[in-house]
This record gives structure tokens, C-alpha cells and sequence, in this order.
């Protein structure tokens, strides 16, 4: 056997088109982060992430209206969420749920053709933005708002949320947190969703599973972490002291740190200055101002950068969004590379079943129960 490498760091377990990490740089398909996030709608890199190539305008058009005419979701579903106790139920868990339960409804969820599986694809991706935003307004005692088919799926899902339309640098920073959270490789979540769908098993298990592994706050649950750090802080000159009781308690710093970039991850960047914008804007600096100072001092201290989580906590605190919903959108989002993944891992399938090394008593003769101490 050989030696086991804890938490399978630096082992490559699959062969990817979809993204990539080189020398901390990110790219989509080939294409760098930077240019996407300054560049394209989040149906583009929807587009480019399902067909490995960016679209043309009439590819684009008709992805944007595949997407809004299937965002409508059952009844069913609907009146499930309601039926959860909404003041403690957390919407990552009635999100999973509700992921699982949308399968039952979808007559082709056991076809495993290609073409059925894409069509699933642009269901649940459609889907999923309805999902959070109903379960927002429904444990607001509102009833959910239906999508808009002339808005696109960003501000659709802001328009869900809040029966508003977005103003446009609402539009432009949840689009632009879409694209930056589309993607990552081979993530915990997106390995699970491969690992789900390796046995033959439906995009709705896939999704499902992959839901359960982003929850986790050591990976996409980190943001609505990030946000109740900065506010048990409070305000900027209490962010030092509890930094560093945190790090004397060997406890770790929510949104800080990374397992493969090392130099910085190159989405919190666009995050930052998002952030920088909307919280100048509505008057809550001292969130950005916080946490530039908590930036510095870990990458100080601990050598550590910013991840994709950190500054997404205030960009979304911004735009007026319940804490506990930052972890959906960023399932929202990562639906798009969950689904990318799970289309590419059924293209090219062989079950994904690795050996762990026994460390445990070696064989033992059974004991009848009769002869136990
Ligand atoms: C979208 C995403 O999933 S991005 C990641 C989101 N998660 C977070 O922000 C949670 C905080 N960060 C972490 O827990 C980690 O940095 C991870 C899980 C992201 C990656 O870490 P790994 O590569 O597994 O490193 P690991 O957890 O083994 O830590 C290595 C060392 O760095 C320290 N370290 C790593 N991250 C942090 C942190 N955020 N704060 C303090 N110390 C940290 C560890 O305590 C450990 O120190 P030690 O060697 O003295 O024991
Ligand atoms: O790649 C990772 O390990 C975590 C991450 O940043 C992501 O999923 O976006």
C-alpha cells in the first residue's frame, strides 16, 4: 500500500477541461478569471463552463432564455419549504433538501442520456435561484415573488428576493460574484459531486451531495462565517485583540487561507473592490475597514491571503442580504461548474473509489458475547 496523503492534498484525481489553477492564476475553459469577472454575464460563463467555448450572441440569447423559462419551480416545492419550522430551519439544509425533492418531480431525473442530463442541467441551475429566494421571502411570512422573463438570471434572483428591481451596481456585484464562484476544480464539493455521480447515480444525487459538502464552514459556509466574525467584532478597533485571542486559541480565521493558492486567491480581489464600493455607498465602511485590517494582520502574522469568502461577506451584507443566504448563492452559483463537472465526469466515467490504510487492531479471533469482560 502506499503511504495515504492526509486530506489528498496535491493528489490529482481527475483529468479537467473545465478550469483550471497554474501558479495561482484562474482560469475558465482557458479563460482568465480577470477578463470573466470584468467582462461577462453569469449565463455566458454558464454557456462557456457546459460547452467548453464562450457563445455568440444568438448562443448567448438563446442560454439567457433557456435559463428564465425554467425558473419557475413546482408547487410542491413551494409548499414543502413552507411546511419547515422556517424561524431555526438553515437554508443550506432546506436547500438540499429541496434540491433532492425537485428530482422527484422531474419525469427525466433517471434518464442518463446526454442530452437529458443538459436539459437537467438548465432545470436545476434555473431552479435553484427561485429556491433561495422563495425560502427568503416565505420565513419573512411574504409570498415568493416569480421571475421576470425580459431580466436576467442575476438580477431575477435579486428581483425574487426582494420584489424589486435591483439598481444596477446591485446588478453588476451579484453578477460578478456569480462568475467569480462559478468554478474551482476540484473543490470539496465538486470532488463529492463527482464522486456521487461516478457511480451512475442522477444529477440530482450529484447536486444534492454537493450541496451537503459546500455547507461545511471550512469550505463555502466560511462566508456567512466571515460575517459573523466581523460582527461579533463590532467595530474596527476590537478586530486586533480578537484576531489574535482567535490565533492564541489556535482557532482558525474564517475566510483566510487556502489549501492551493499561496500567494492569494485571485477572485477576493474583485470581492475587495466590490466591497470597497457598496459598503461606501450605504454607509457601512467599517466592515471593508475591518476587514483590511484583518487581512493585513493574518497575512502578517500567519502568512495566509484572503479567499473568495472573505470579501463576499461584506459585498453581500451590502446589498441588504440575510447572512445565513450567502452560503446558497454561493451554491447558486457553483451549480453551474457542479453541473460542468458531473456532465464531464459521465462522459468519460469509471468509478472513483480510493483505499485508506488500515491503522487499526490486526485481525483478532471473535469473542462469543456469553465470554465478554
Ligand atoms: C471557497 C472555499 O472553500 S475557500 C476556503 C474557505 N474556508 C475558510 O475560509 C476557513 C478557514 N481556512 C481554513 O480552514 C484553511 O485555510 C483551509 C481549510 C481553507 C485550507 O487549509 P489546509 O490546506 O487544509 O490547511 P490546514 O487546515 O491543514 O492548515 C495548515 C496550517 O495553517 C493554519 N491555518 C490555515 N488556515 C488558517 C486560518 N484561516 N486561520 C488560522 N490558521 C490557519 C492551520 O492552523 C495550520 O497550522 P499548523 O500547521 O500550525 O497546525
Ligand atoms: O478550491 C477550493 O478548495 C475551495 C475554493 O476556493 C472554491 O471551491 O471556490
Amino acid at each position: 500500500m502506499t503511504t495515504t496523503t492526509r486530506g489528498l492534498e496535491g493528489v490529482v484525481a481527475a483529468e479537467s477541461s473545465i478550469s483550471s489553477i497554474i501558479d495561482d492564476q484562474l482560469t475558465y475553459v482557458g479563460y482568465r478569471i480577470d477578463d470573466l469577472a470584468n467582462n461577462s454575464s453569469f449565463e455566458e460563463v454558464v454557456y462557456l463552463l457546459w460547452n467548453k467555448e464562450l457563445p455568440n450572441q444568438t448562443e448567448l440569447d438563446a442560454m439567457k432564455a433557456d435559463l428564465v423559462a425554467n425558473m419557475e419551480v413546482p408547487d410542491a416545492i413551494i409548499d414543502h419549504l413552507r411546511s419547515y419550522d422556517l424561524t431555526t430551519v438553515h437554508p443550506m439544509g432546506a436547500l438540499r433538501t429541496a434540491i433532492s425533492l425537485l428530482g422527484l418531480y422531474d419525469d427525466e431525473a433517471d434518464v442518463m442520456d446526454e442530452a437529458a442530463n443538459k436539459r437537467k442541467a438548465v432545470r436545476i441551475q434555473a431552479k435553484i435561484a427561485t429556491i433561495v429566494a422563495a425560502f427568503s421571502r416565505l420565513r419573512k411570512g411574504l409570498e415568493p415573488v416569480k421571475p421576470q422573463k425580459d431580466l436576467g438570471y442575476a438580477e431575477n434572483f435579486l428581483y425574487m428576493l426582494n420584489n424589486e428591481k435591483p439598481k444596477d451596481i446591485e446588478k453588476e456585484a451579484i453578477n460578478k460574484a456569480l462568475v467569480l464562484h462559478a468554478d474551482h476544480e476540484l473543490n470539496a464539493s465538486t470532488f463529492t459531486a463527482r464522486v456521487c455521480v461516478a457511480t451512475l447515480a442522477d444529477i440530482y444525487s450529484g447536486i444534492t451531495a454537493a450541496i451537503g459538502a459546500l455547507k461545511g464552514p471550512l469550505h463555502g459556509g466560511a462566508n456567512e462565517a466571515v460575517m459573523k466574525m466581523l460582527t461579533e467584532i463590532g467595530e474596527e478597533e476590537n478586530a486586533i485583540p480578537y484576531i489574535k485571542k482567535k490565533l492564541d486559541n489556535k482557532e482558525k480565521i474564517m475566510g483566510m487561507g487556502h489549501r492551493v493558492y499561496r500567494n492569494g486567491d485571485p477572485r477576493a480581489k474583485h470581492l475587495k473592490e466590490m466591497s470597497r464600493k457598496l459598503t461606501k455607498l450605504n454607509g457601512q465602511e467599517k466592515w471593508y475597514n475591518m476587514s483590511l485590517v484583518i487581512e493585513d494582520y493574518i497575512k502578517e502574522h500567519k502568512g495566509l491571503p484572503a479567499n473568495v469568502d472573505f470579501y463576499s461577506a461584506s459585498v453581500y451584507d451590502a446589498l441588504g442580504i440575510d447572512h445565513d443566504l450567502f452560503t446558497p448563492i454561493f451554491a447558486i452559483s457553483r451549480t453551474s461548474g457542479w453541473n460542468a463537472h458531473i456532465l464531464e465526469q459521465y462522459e468519460n466515467n469509471r468509478l472513483i473509489r480510493p483505499r485508506a490504510e488500515y491503522v487499526g487492531p490486526s485481525t483478532q479471533d471473535y469473542v462469543m458475547i456469553e465470554d465478554r469482560v
